[in-house]
């Protein structure tokens, strides 16, 4: 890859992902009689709604899990969903599972995961790992993952061979899908990804230039950015963490799809490195018949699940935006609220010392803050805005940080106080709403025309924000007005 293009936008690192997509599409994705003995192709293809698996007629995934040593429930098929891809779903023609059956058992042997190196293909692979910043986890089991799909006769391939051959997350969107997503947090971490990809692929060519064939991790097949980028993708979207904290590819329990309000739940057994060590799905709910199988992915804001799931949930109720704490933007939200001289940007010594404690001052100081979610306005900046707002130090006095920093204690430094912090909050609603270049109607109006998948993720996704932050300013001018009338003026 062109070194220029390590300094790439989103748009141009998409489009380099691409051509290199669209140039590896000519190769085989399946077992190719072709290829090598010992390797499979690693090519992959861009994102499309209903994702073909890697190859046309994969092998049946409950059979092989159940000749494996694993435990299937007799009533669970995979099954199409309309909306959410390939699921586990119960067809049980003799009634209801009831909650605490197990559902699907495996063996330790069966779940996909980073090993200890056992021979000197693996030590490379492991050195590869360690160049990849831990919060990118998911490509440090990708290159796992891509070990064994170039592995011709791998004991995963009946689970490999069932994986998604696309995957719908931004780093794959066309460059204007990537800038409808008009919200910088998210467009930051896209960025960051592809740049990765396109670093790692340069390094990774670099590295096993100089491996003989023998100790190849890759089987001698070619790794680019969009093998790396399929693989990255594939274990971000269906890697389990249970309590080693290891992320684990669970097969079959990865068709399971996600649900805030699931009816099963995944239980492990034995500790991550014991032989004896079991993973199992277990009914929470009664489970009645054709009823999906769903699990809890997490209580996740949407950058969340589209970043590393390709999905936005609609309504979701942890979504938020994000917000750097910066005095002069607080003033300027207070003034426009009509707060008369706000002293944000410029605190008195006794306020610093509570930002401090806040860590939005100092130091260390985690600025990045939030609106939206279960909590509506993030604690530390409530607790912020009350403190920066009140002149008379004695007066805190009487509380600690966590009743200043919660919503449901309603006015603890006075009515007057708690009416400008909350004005500032809908100041800041309303800036947080500007950064979008488009409005509400006119998003609508783009999902309307039925758009192409990832146009209609990117737009789902800053609908939903604007929804949010909708929700967050009725919530907020509601305790405005629920304030004594004649104390709320500031
Ligand atoms: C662990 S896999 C589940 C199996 C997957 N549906 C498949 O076809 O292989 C996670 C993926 O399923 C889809 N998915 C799961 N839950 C979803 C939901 N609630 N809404 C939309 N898509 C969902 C997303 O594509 C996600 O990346």
């Amino acid at each position: 890859m062109a070194a220029a293009a390590a300094g790439a936008t989103p748009a141009t690192a998409r489009k380099t992902l691409f051509t290199t997509t669209v140039t590896l599409l000519s190769s085989s994705l399946t077992r190719s009689s072709s290829s090598s003995s010992r390797s499979r192709s690693l090519s992959c293809s861009a994102a499309s709604a209903a994702a073909p698996r890697l190859a046309p007629q994969p092998p049946d995934l409950v059979r092989w899990v159940q000749r494996e040593g694993g435990f299937v429930h007799p009533a669970l098929r995979v099954a199409n969903h309309p909306e959410h891809g390939l699921g586990v779903s119960a067809a049980a023609p003799d009634g209801d599972i009831p909650p605490g059956d197990v559902l699907i058992a495996l063996p330790g042997r069966l779940p996909l995961r980073l090993r200890r190196p056992t021979g000197a293909a693996d030590d490379v692979l492991v050195q590869l790992a360690q160049q990849v910043p831990e919060e990118l986890w998911a490509m440090k089991l990708g290159l796992r993952l891509l070990q064994e799909r170039a592995k011709s006769d791998s004991f995963w391939w009946p689970y490999i061979a069932n994986l998604p051959e696309t995957f719908t997350v931004p780093i794959f969107f066309p460059g204007e899908d990537i800038k409808n997503l008009q919200y910088a947090p998210l467009l930051h971490q896209v960025n960051k990804r592809c740049r990765f990809l396109l670093e790692f692929e340069k390094e990774i060519q670099q590295k096993l230039h100089t491996v003989p064939s023998v100790d190849h991790p890759f089987y001698g097949q070619d790794v680019n950015s969009s093998s790396l980028g399929w693989a990255m993708s594939a274990a971000s979207s269906r890697a389990f963490r249970l309590h080693g904290e290891i992320p684990m590819l669970l097969p079959l329990i990865d068709m399971c799809n996600h649900s805030f309000n699931p009816n099963a739940r995944i239980v492990q057994e034995g500790s991550v490195n014991s032989l004896d060590m079991s993973v199992k799905v277990v009914a929470e709910k009664k489970i009645e018949q054709n009823a999906s199988i769903t699990l809890n992915y997490g209580c996740h804001p949407n950058d969340f699940f589209l970043l590393d799931y390709g999905f936005v949930i609609t309504p979701n109720p942890y979504d938020q935006v994000e917000l750097s704490y910066d005095g002069t933007l607080l003033d300027a939200a207070s003034m426009a609220a009509g707060v008369s001289s706000p002293n944000f940007s410029a605190p008195a010594k006794w306020q610093q010392d509570i930002l401090s404690q806040l860590n939005l001052h100092g130091e260390g100081a985690i600025l990045k803050v939030s609106l939206g979610g279960p909590d509506i306005v993030d604690g530390r900046l409530l607790a912020a805005l009350r403190v920066l707002l009140a002149d008379d130090p004695e007066a805190l006095h009487k509380h600690d940080l966590k009743t200043l920093m919660s919503l449901d204690v309603q006015a603890p430094l006075g009515p007057a106080i708690e009416a400008s912090a909350l004005r500032t909050v809908l100041a800041l609603c309303a800036i947080a709403l500007q950064h979008f270049h488009t409005k509400i109607m006119d998003d609508e109006a783009i999902l309307r025309g039925g758009p192409p998948l990832t146009t209609e993720l990117a737009v789902q996704f800053r609908l939903q924000k604007k929804f949010m932050i909708v929700d967050v300013m009725q919530n907020v001018s509601r305790r405005i007005k629920m304030l004594s009338p004649q104390k709320s003026t500031a």
